[in-house]
């Protein structure tokens, strides 16, 4: 390990063949990700995930270029602040539905949470009303996700390490990577094909509801000169939405719930709040967002306190570089440190290891979503404004119902809240941990 600058804010790290560098300062995470984006805007290729199952099609691993461009073009038209509002009904609705479920079985919570980021994604992209139940839209993308999951544990197949194992035949004994990769490569075809079908069906048949794939399609048809495959960006950018927006939005409210039972006086304080703006005369709406600066402070604070991807998702350099008097070579990883940026004092006061809305109060405390909380550069997450609404939905919607607290007893006392998050670039896997039922309390 080399530290690339006398102060630790550029670390240079050697895996195998593999060049890394660690971003650990904003000054530098901003000098790199976005006064240099031409150059720190690439992904690394991944054999298994792009080759052998055939998920190259998904924006979030697409190499930088004119492919990405138009895709990350296609996301924005549609995701953007100015018109990511008209999702907030589908949102409304289903934090409706997810409150009716959370009164039914609130040990469910987190797989109530699941149901509802599955019900808005389909809704939003495809206008598609999924099943309350087993929904085979919802379980072909759930498998897709599981697959991915398996496929993206750094070093699980030895296809990532040597490239030229993706021309081995499946058929060849032992070559169970390879079959395993043709069984997930149907799966997520399907993912992307089978919602979009159904969509463009409805379309021809004057049954579709607005949403991403049609409001897009319209647009396509307005168009006298198309690109070619300029359908197929659009269900490419459609099917990754899915991917890229469920377990993001689940887990980090899954970090809201934990964090409401850590610090219950953050929670009274936000009851406070809600009770005092709306009593007990109507549920909370987007419209009351202005006037409820404690509840818009959690939902910062959840972004930065523990920050779904803490190493943030790795870029890549997609050309040589100079930093001082170190040489980048081109195909570096470079991986954004957002917990340290997001933990950093200078930027959000003290004690940055608790869990303190407050400190949004001050005015020179930067916002989480544009310091590595939703990524960097010209990679920053796309549907960021898409996942603060639901967040703060959701968030909302729940302190004014709901009373959080830690698992119980037999006789009903508090017990000692255990959780652990994982030190690892995906801190998904211990938040999952934490959806256990009896780790976690409701009550009215
Ligand atoms: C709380 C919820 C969410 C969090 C914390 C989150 C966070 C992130 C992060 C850290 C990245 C990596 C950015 C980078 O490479 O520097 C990312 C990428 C991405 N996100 Fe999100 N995200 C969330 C919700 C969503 C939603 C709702 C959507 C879509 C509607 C979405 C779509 C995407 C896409 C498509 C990418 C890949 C962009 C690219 O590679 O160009 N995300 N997100």
């Amino acid at each position: 390990m080399i530290c690339l600058s006398p102060s630790g804010e550029i670390v240079y790290v050697k895996i195998f063949h593999m060049d890394m560098i660690i971003v650990n300062s904003r000054r530098t995470a901003y000098e790199l990700f976005d006064k240099r984006s031409s150059i720190y805007s690439d992904r690394i290729h991944l054999p298994m995930i792009n080759d052998v199952m055939g998920f190259g099609w998904a924006i979030s691993f697409q190499r930088y270029g004119e492919r990405w461009r138009r895709h990350r073009r296609a996301m924005h038209e549609k995701l953007h602040i100015g018109v990511v509002d008209a999702f907030r009904p589908s949102q409304l609705k289903h934090t409706r539905e997810l409150l009716r479920r959370l009164l039914s079985t609130p040990e469910d919570y987190a797989e109530h949470l699941r149901y509802v980021a599955g019900a808005v994604i389909m809704e939003v992209t495809y206008g598609i009303h999924v099943k309350a139940e087993d929904d085979p839209y919802i379980m072909a993308a759930e498998a897709s996700m599981k697959a991915m999951g398996e496929a993206g544990v750094p070093g699980a197949f030895l296809v990532d390490i040597f490239p030229w194992m993706k021309y081995i035949p499946h058929w060849i004994p032992g070559a169970v990577f390879k079959q395993k990769g043709r069984k997930w490569a149907k799966i997520i075809s399907d993912m992307k094909e089978l919602p979009f079908q159904t969509t463009k069906t409805a379309m021809l048949q004057g049954a579709a509801d607005n949403c991403f794939v049609t409001s897009h399609i319209e647009d396509l048809e307005k168009l006298k000169e198309l690109p070619r495959d300029q359908e197929d960006v659009i269900k490419n950018t459609a099917g990754a939405i899915y991917g890229a927006a469920s377990d993001t939005t689940i887990n980090t409210m899954v970090t809201f719930v934990l964090a409401m039972a850590l610090f219950p006086e953050v929670q009274r304080k936000a009851q406070a709040e809600l009770d005092h703006l709306l009593g007990e005369a109507r549920l909370v709406e987007f419209e009351d967002q202005l006037e409820l600066p404690y509840i818009s402070a959690i939902c910062k604070e959840i972004l930065r306190w523990h920050p779904l991807m803490p190493q943030g998702f790795a870029h890549a350099t997609s050309e040589d570089d100079i930093i001082g008097e170190y040489f980048i070579p081109k195909g570096t990883i470079v991986i954004g440190n957002s917990w340290e940026l997001l933990h950093d004092e200078a930027d959000f006061g003290p004690d940055t290891d608790k869990f303190i809305p407050e400190r949004f109060f001050n005015r020179a405390a930067r916002d989480p979503a544009l310091t590595g909380a939703f990524g960097y550069g010209r990679r920053i997450c796309p549907g960021k404004h898409m996942a603060e609404n639901s967040l703060f939905i959701q968030i909302a919607s729940m302190l004014q119902l709901f009373e959080i607290s830690g698992p119980r007893d037999a006789t009903g006392r508090e017990r000692p809240l255990e959780y652990t998050f994982s030190p690892g670039i995906f801190s998904v896997q211990s938040y999952r941990a934490l959806s256990q039922p009896e780790n976690l309390y409701f009550k009215l």
